[in-house]
């Protein structure tokens, strides 16, 4: 495989009891890709992404992740280089901004206190936060700020692949647009590989480099924004499109 594919599906087949869910499921995502999953409801976008870090296992076919089988690997080092930041992202309610971005086994297995100290600024800078927010406890910020420290909590770990489900779900319209800014320019900064699911059109084609666009466990379309908009390949992505 080459050594650009970061993510690889080879005919998955996955399946709760009888239903078939994704079915001969086959997707390449190159490192620094920026890929956006949008369809209809229950069409199988987050068992896609939760069978990118092992959190479910296919019924049949294999995944691969920075070439290797996901299935032979260690799934708790696997996670570990995989960030997962869903809607609405559980913070430590008892635990302030600082330690909650702290929390992860990179940054507390090294007892230097002052290299956390100077991950974390670094990390609060990256999603564009204040630092006085660090010592605040989560019920004192708003809900896309929290958005924001979850955000900074998945790149502690210094992922290669960023995994974001509905990440932008349940802010306001302009929230929502900050920190539609706020991802691309991370993605720029870091170059890290991003899979982000959204319900919404406009998102989809802003935020991705590719769009997949998924119907019933079937890829209708996978392609470029451009050509999404200007070609749609089925009537299903034509309606999405034209909404
Ligand atoms: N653990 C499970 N057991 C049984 N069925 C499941 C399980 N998890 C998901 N499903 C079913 O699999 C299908 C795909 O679910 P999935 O969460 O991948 O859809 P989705 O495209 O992310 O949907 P949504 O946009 O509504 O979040 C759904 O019909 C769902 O009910």
């Amino acid at each position: 495989m080459e050594n650009n594919v970061a993510i690889r599906f080879e005919h998955v087949n996955k399946s709760y009891g009888n239903r078939e869910i994704l079915k001969d499921f086959n997707l390449e995502i190159r490192k620094g890709e920026f890929l956006t999953i949008i369809g209809s409801s229950g069409s199988g976008k987050t068992t896609v992404l939760k069978l990118i870090n092992g959190l479910i296992s296919p019924t049949f076919g294999i995944i691969y992740v920075d070439g290797k089988d996901i299935s032979k690997e260690n799934q708790t080092l696997l996670r570990r280089n995989i960030g997962y930041v869903i809607q609405g992202i559980g913070l430590f309610p008892h635990m302030t901004i600082r330690k909650n971005i702290a929390y992860v086994p990179s940054l507390l297995n090294h007892r230097n206190k002052e290299r956390t100290r100077k991950a974390v600024e670094r990390l609060i800078d990256v999603v564009g936060l204040d630092r006085d927010m660090l010592d605040r406890y989560p019920a004192e910020l708003s809900g896309g700020q929290r958005q924001r420290v979850g955000i900074a909590r998945a790149l502690a770990a210094n992922p290669d692949i960023l995994l974001m489900d509905e990440p932008f779900g349940a802010v306001d319209e302009i929230t929502r647009k900050m920190l539609q800014s706020e991802i691309i320019r991370i993605h720029e900064q870091l170059g890290v590989t991003i899979v982000f699911i959204t319900h919404d059109i406009k998102e989809a084609l802003k935020l991705g480099t590719r769009v997949m666009v998924m119907n019933k466990g079937l890829v209708e379309q996978l392609d470029t924004p451009d050509h999404i908009r200007n070609t749609p390949a089925t009537p299903f992505v034509k309606e999405l499109i034209e909404g």
